[in-house]
């Protein structure tokens, strides 16, 4: 009896482990559904951002102490996160558009496995439609199909990141009367098939669509074969199944329905190489709230100067946001220009339908091609520090000529990221919240948010940090707590965005080296009894581990006598020695006196304000007064 090789055990572990893999992805999926019908009551995006980010930094730290890295977390998720996004959004446009097309009818170029057919059937999987596949030569055949309704659907390409847009298209767009209903970008991994038994040292000639010659140039600059144009990468691998001595170039799935095989990978000129495909029908759809749309124009403004640009414009003041412009000739009007537009929104929304309005004013020629849902899910940011190397590992002090915390060590303020602002940018920036008292939180997180704050503020008690989390989640802000050192920090940093500690931490070496380690923006405050050196030594030990992202904050108190006490001094002495933000947190004082000194520490150049809010602060009305006149 043949001995059983010792890597067949192995293996067969790592196949049950893949099993076991896979039906986890599928169960994480159907919940991510159960999800979406759970915020069918909810007008806001499918998507959210702050949870994801909670969700990767949670992940990634974890996956630390598992031995792996960040980097691989961070993109495994992406992928996940990206599927489950794509297929929320595609459940609620389902429920939206009941009578779309029932069968799924695509035509597409080329034949299976061809670029466009791979696009489809991504698409279509996520709408759990199986597809019948209607394989076109050319572009106009596909228009065709669609408008004599032999096909539901067509998938056109548009746009490639290394080869730009698809002309031919896009002219096809102009005098079409189906519209645009949907849009998949996908990675197209360009890649060299060979048949079985073909020699990689023969090779005589080369098949590809002329768009893939296009993307792959400097790879084929650099082969001595003939170079073959054909009108699909399905042709390519067909004829280069039954060819001797050539290869095709196409994706890897592509070229497996051929029985061909890689003989080289990632050949294209862009390492990201991905093209954009729209999806058309005869009739138009709806999007959603729930979903981000898209909508497509196509227009041609007077001749005049200066038209194109004010047409633009009314985009601009409407804040709507272009994410295409092309333009191309109009047939049988020499030097005469059509503009192509995507911009992102819905084509029901206030802003858009007031931009339609004003356009119809301005434009020579106008029309809608589409409205549909925008199905790029770029994947959330983790910041670098989230990333870096394991931070269980204790950090060689960094060294420096200069202090690490002096304008002479770095002479522009530092800038540091509370959700989508930035402090030390020269802008002056609220954190408020209750902090540790005890106050209905979701009530001050959403006057915060509604006010204008950058970061919402809340205490350090275990049972309400997951609280504070979820508030912060809910109404768009990144959260902060006290730490004064009695809960292990990584609890606090599991839950917060930021942390506020307490004059006392200054004292405490072992603490400030906890702080150095995290990854997370320090907020470190001084009171009185505290020197600004002492302040300052202490922001050293917590940057020379490592932790850039530190904050300064110069507290206020209450005298003997009732009256606060601000050290603005202090503020513009921290501002010329160190590139660190400089937050005020003035002690509580009624509210006018309270704007006053608000209004002096910005003054002294302060970067923002920490307030305190409820009981032991601001009133909800003396709050809304005070960010009245600080931002309106
Ligand atoms: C599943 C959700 O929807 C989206 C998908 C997420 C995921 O797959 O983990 C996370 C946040 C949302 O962007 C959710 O809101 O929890």
């Amino acid at each position: 009896m043949s001995q059983q090789h010792p890597v067949e055990p192995i293996r067969r572990q790592i196949t049950e482990l893949d099993q076991q893999l896979l039906s986890l992805l599928a169960k994480r999926r159907a919940l991510s559904l159960e999800v979406a019908k759970s915020k069918r009551d909810v007008v806001k995006p499918v998507r959210d951002s702050q949870r994801e980010s909670a969700l990767l930094t949670r992940l990634v730290q974890q996956g630390r102490e598992l031995g792996l890295d960040g980097q691989y977390v961070s993109r495994l998720f992406h992928t996940i996160i990206e599927d489950s996004v794509l297929r929320q959004q595609a459940w609620f446009q389902a429920q939206n558009n009941p009578d779309a097309p029932p069968s799924t009818r695509v035509a597409f170029l080329g034949a299976k496995g061809s670029y466009s057919y791979l696009a489809a059937q991504s698409y279509f999987e996520r709408r759990d439609q199986p597809l019948e596949e209607l394989g076109q030569d050319s572009f106009d055949a596909i228009f065709a199909a669609v408008e004599q309704g032999q096909a539901d659907y067509g998938v056109l390409p548009v746009e490639n990141t290394s080869s730009g847009s698809i002309n031919e298209v896009f002219d096809l767009l102009q005098h079409t009367a189906l519209h645009i209903v949907g849009e998949t970008t996908e990675s197209i991994p360009h890649c060299v098939l060979m048949a079985d038994g073909g020699d990689p040292g023969q090779i005589k000639t080369v098949f590809a669509h002329p768009q893939v010659h296009t993307q792959c140039s400097r790879y084929l600059a650099t082969l001595d074969v003939e170079q073959a144009y054909v009108a699909s990468s399905a042709e390519a691998m067909a004829l280069a199944q039954t060819t001797p001595n050539s290869v095709a170039l196409g994706s890897e799935r592509g070229g497996a329905l051929y029985g061909l095989n890689v003989i080289q990978r990632e050949i294209a000129n862009q390492p990201r190489n991905e093209t954009r495909f729209l999806l058309v029908a005869r009739k138009p759809v709806e999007v959603p709230p729930q979903v981000p749309a898209k909508t497509t124009l196509l227009m041609a403004t007077g001749q005049q100067p200066g038209a194109l640009v004010e047409a633009l414009g009314v985009l601009r003041d409407l804040g709507i946001n272009m994410t295409k412009l092309e333009s191309r000739p109009i047939h049988g009007n020499p030097w005469e220009e059509m503009f192509y537009l995507d911009v992102s929104a819905n084509l029901r929304s206030e802003a858009m339908q007031t931009a339609l309005r004003e356009l119809t004013r301005l434009t020579r020629f106008i029309k809608v091609l589409g409205c549909y849902p925008c199905e790029t899910v770029l994947p959330t940011e983790l910041d670098s520090q989230a990333l870096a190397d394991d931070p269980r590992v204790p950090a060689q002090p960094i060294q420096a000529e200069q202090p690490l915390f002096s304008r002479e060590h770095k002479a522009q303020t530092q800038a540091i990221r509370l959700g989508h602002q930035h402090l030390g940018d020269g802008s002056f920036l609220t954190l408020a919240g209750p902090g540790l008292a005890n106050e209905p939180l979701a009530q001050w997180g959403r006057r915060v948010k509604e006010h204008g704050g950058a970061v919402l503020w809340g205490g350090e008690q275990a049972q309400s940090l997951t609280e504070l989390r979820q508030v912060g989640q809910q109404v768009g802000l990144p959260v902060m707590a006290s730490w004064s050192g009695l809960t292990p920090l990584s609890q606090l940093t599991a839950d917060c965005d930021l942390v506020l500690a307490a004059d006392a931490v200054v004292h405490h070496p072992d603490r400030l080296q906890q702080l150095g380690q995290s990854q997370r923006p320090v907020v470190l405050q001084r009171a009185a009894g505290t020197s600004g050196e002492a302040l300052l030594a202490a922001a050293e030990q917590i940057l020379s581990q490592g932790n850039q992202q530190v904050i300064l904050c110069e507290t206020g108190h209450c005298g003997s006598d009732g009256i606060p006490r601000l050290d603005l001094a202090m503020v513009a002495w921290l501002k010329q020695r160190t590139h660190l933000p400089v937050l005020v947190a003035p002690a509580m004082a009624s509210a006018p006196l309270l704007a006053s000194l608000v209004a002096a520490a910005r003054g002294a150049e302060a970067d923002g304000v920490l307030l305190p809010l409820g009981s032991e602060g601001l009133d909800s009305d003396g709050f809304a007064q005070l960010m009245k006149g600080l931002y309106c």
